[in-house]
């Protein structure tokens, strides 16, 4: 299993290209299952989370070619379907789950395997399903599975309220109802930059979808849908992720792609911590002038609020503030796995329930740590770039679902970092 070493210290100074979401790219994907014609997206990220949606879709009978190294996905899906997504790809990610309104939309049928929970959460379906059950879909769970049926074999437009503005509910349901008869309202939709990308691609395929970015999402099911290409919209967890280094280490750094509207209330708190943020012709640019980061207050909420996916990364920029800021995690419960390590390398936190509070500290100390989820990882190689002397970050496999080429992209904008194979 590799690990990453990093040695903390220096500042940065040069550009890092931002890649195309993985979780939009993963929304995308399984829409090649709604056409006979061929789906191509462009700006893909190469992840491994990408390969397993890859494989999953592959086992489905769609076919998926990645060219250009892999920032071409080119799918297809003409031929018969396997309506069954196995556990045994299923349990490797949670976004597996979108294959289920697709699936359902377009045979009538499914099986898909219930994802389980992970480290940061339970992470139930039931959002899914009963939204998925409103439009006429009999869904029992047997042997880990769950199977789906159309009554009289499609499903049909509802008005669904969502209880939480769930982002894979609102996928799930947007796309099973592009091919669903009638209308379909969801109220309190997710309002993610993700969700605007997934239907826009859909509605180059012709769906017929409005309110995305709203709270409200309606759609007008159709018979068919039809191809396209599209290009996948800009990463901005990871972008968030790259901000954060000239953050922490000092220096400045230009984020390739980087748009603020992605990602205002972070940028906010980056300004309130002293962080200067500005727009370039091809981007952000991210500065840290000599003098202490402030403490700021966080708070973890559906888009356009702070996102849950940058606040270990966030965390780990706060461990030497000056003064204490406190985190509250209001979307998993069980997201502060990174604490108890950053703890190792001599931060001052302290959790209790969904609140964590971090006393900023004058200096980290490099340690070797573990990595227990995908944002907890990079929050580690983030404290370790500001941290003394060295730190090693094992189970980088958790990295390697959502970060491409990090020691490279890191590596050109002056940061002591390498991956090594043990
Ligand atoms: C592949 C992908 O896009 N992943 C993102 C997506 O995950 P994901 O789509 O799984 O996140 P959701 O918005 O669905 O989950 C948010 C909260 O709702 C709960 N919930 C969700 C569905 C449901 O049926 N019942 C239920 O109780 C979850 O347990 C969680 O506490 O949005 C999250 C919230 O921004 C991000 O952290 C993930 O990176
Ligand atoms: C939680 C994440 O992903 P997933 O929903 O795939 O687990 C993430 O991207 O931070």
């Amino acid at each position: 299993m590799d690990s990453i070493l990093v040695k903390g210290g220096g500042s940065l100074k040069g550009q890092i290209p931002i890649a195309g979401a993985k979780n939009a790219c993963l929304a995308l994907m399984p829409a090649t299952l709604l056409s006979e014609e061929p789906l191509t997206l462009t700006n893909a990220p190469r992840l491994s989370d990408i390969r397993t949606m890859t494989q999953l879709l592959q086992s489905l009978g769609a076919e998926v070619t990645s060219l250009q190294d892999g920032k071409v996905l080119a799918m297809s899906c003409h031929g018969a379907i396997n309506t069954r997504a196995e556990y045994d790809i299923v349990r490797k990610m949670r976004a597996s789950n979108l294959v289920l309104g697709p699936l359902l939309a377009r045979e009538g049928h499914a099986q898909v395997s219930l994802p389980g929970g992970c480290a940061i959460g339970a992470r139930p379906m039931d959002i899914h399903t009963d939204g998925l059950s409103q439009m006429g879909a009999e869904i029992e769970l047997k042997d880990g599975y769950l199977l789906a049926k159309a009554k009289g074999g499609r499903l049909k437009g509802a008005v669904i309220d969502f209880p939480f503005a769930s982002v894979g509910a609102t996928e799930n349901i947007v796309m099973a109802a592009s091919l669903a008869k009638g209308t379909t309202v969801i109220n309190n939709a997710a309002r993610e930059p993700e969700i605007v990308d997934l239907v826009e691609c859909l509605r180059a395929m012709g769906a017929q979808i409005e309110g995305e970015g709203t709270s409200t999402i309606s759609v007008q099911g159709v018979d068919r849908l039809g191809g396209t290409t599209h290009r996948v919209v800009t990463d901005r967890i990871e972008l968030g992720t790259y901000m954060l280094a000239p953050a922490i280490c000092g220096g400045q750094v230009e984020l390739l792609g980087g748009r603020i509207n992605l990602l205002a209330a972070f940028c906010d708190k980056l300004d309130a911590a002293g962080v200067t943020v500005t727009e370039t012709a091809n981007g952000l640019s991210v500065a840290r002038a000599n003098g202490d980061i402030r403490a700021v207050d966080v708070t973890t909420e559906p888009f356009p609020g702070f996102p849950t996916d940058l606040q270990a990364q966030m965390m780990a920029l706060l461990c030497t503030a000056k003064g204490t800021s406190v985190l509250e995690e209001k979307i998993f419960e069980n997201r502060f796995m990174h604490a108890p390590e950053l703890i190792r390398m001599g931060a001052d936190i302290e959790v209790h329930g969904g609140t964590a509070t971090v006393k900023g500290v004058d200096r980290l100390k490099g340690a070797p740590v573990m990595a227990t989820d995908l944002r907890a990882s990079v929050s580690l190689i983030l404290a370790g770039l500001a941290a003394e002397g060295e730190t090693k970050v094992s189970r980088v496999y958790h990295l390697d679902r959502g970060y491409e080429h990090v020691v490279r992209k890191l590596s050109a904008v002056g940061a002591q970092i390498e991956r090594i194979a043990e």
